[in-house]
């Protein structure tokens, strides 16, 4: 089986300046997969280049064996990766059920006609009702995206990014910003929404990454450093001098 996403020789540079120097990186389906490193590694870089908002300078990414370097981020979207982003990126004028509806149409309706739709509404709706007990916020159905708090908000906009269909999820430091309760909170949820998905995360919280994760990788200086299971991640002395070390 191929793997779900895979970056084979993937470089970035802006201008002269290097960002991304030389990325190999295989994720395999169904797997949990970490990216952490320093402030300034690159972290971001390597989702702008995962999801298409930047094109490599070099080397190659592949989602489920195929090409998508090179593709923008809606044709990379609809080959099933999604990506969820630290603002939420919500219709705020909307409640949370017709935000979920609403990820949940754009992903399975646009093959159908209306009147076909018309007809589906009531799955729809029930898959709808589904996310919200699943996402834990069935008492919030008929809020405002607005009026929601931001653990909530962030957890919708990640239940949005999952229902929308893709089977390969990016999620941008998932728990920033949240207090101890919210954040255990939504790891379980990820933890949930996540079964059966490839996921990989960029998160400074490392009780985050090593709770949720069954592999890490280590980039520092645009170059992964290293990439193994959270234990041997621990006990690598490369990494904890190049970051575990420092006070994080
Ligand atoms: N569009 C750009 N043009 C020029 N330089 C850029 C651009 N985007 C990022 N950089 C530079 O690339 C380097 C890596 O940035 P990036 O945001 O990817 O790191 P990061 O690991 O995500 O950092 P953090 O943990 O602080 O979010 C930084 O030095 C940044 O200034």
């Amino acid at each position: 089986m191929s793997d779900a996403l895979r970056l084979a020789g993937v470089h970035k540079r802006f201008g002269e300046t290097p960002i991304i120097r030389g990325v190999d990186l295989a994720v395999a389906p169904g797997e949990r997969h970490a990216i952490i490193g320093p402030n300034g590694a690159g972290k971001s870089t390597l989702f702008n280049l995962i999801s298409g908002r930047y094109t490599p300078s070099e080397g190659e990414i592949a989602l489920h064996g195929k090409r998508i370097s090179g593709l923008a981020p809606h044709q990379i979207n609809r080959r099933g990766l999604s990506r969820s982003f630290q603002i939420t990126n919500l219709f705020q004028n909307m409640t949370v059920f017709e935000n979920l509806r609403c990820s949940l149409l754009w992903a399975h309706g646009y093959k159908y006609s209306f009147w076909h739709l018309v007809g589906r509404q009531a799955a729809l709706n029930e898959a709808a009702e589904q996310w919200l007990e699943r996402l834990g916020l069935t008492a919030r159905r008929d809020v405002l995206a607005s009026l929601l708090t931001y653990a909530e908000q962030r957890t919708l906009e990640i239940g949005t990014t999952i229902a929308g269909g893709a089977d390969v999820i990016l999620l941008d430091e998932p728990t920033a910003g949240m207090g101890l309760a919210e954040r255990d909170h939504t790891m379980a949820m990820i933890s949930e929404v996540t079964r059966d998905k490839t996921l990989l995360m960029v998160e400074h919280d490392m009780g985050v990454v090593f709770e949720l994760a069954d592999r890490i990788s280590v980039l520092v200086y645009g170059q992964i450093i290293a990439s193994d299971t959270p234990e041997a991640i621990r006990a690598n002395a490369a990494v904890q001098e190049a970051y575990l070390g420092e006070a994080h």
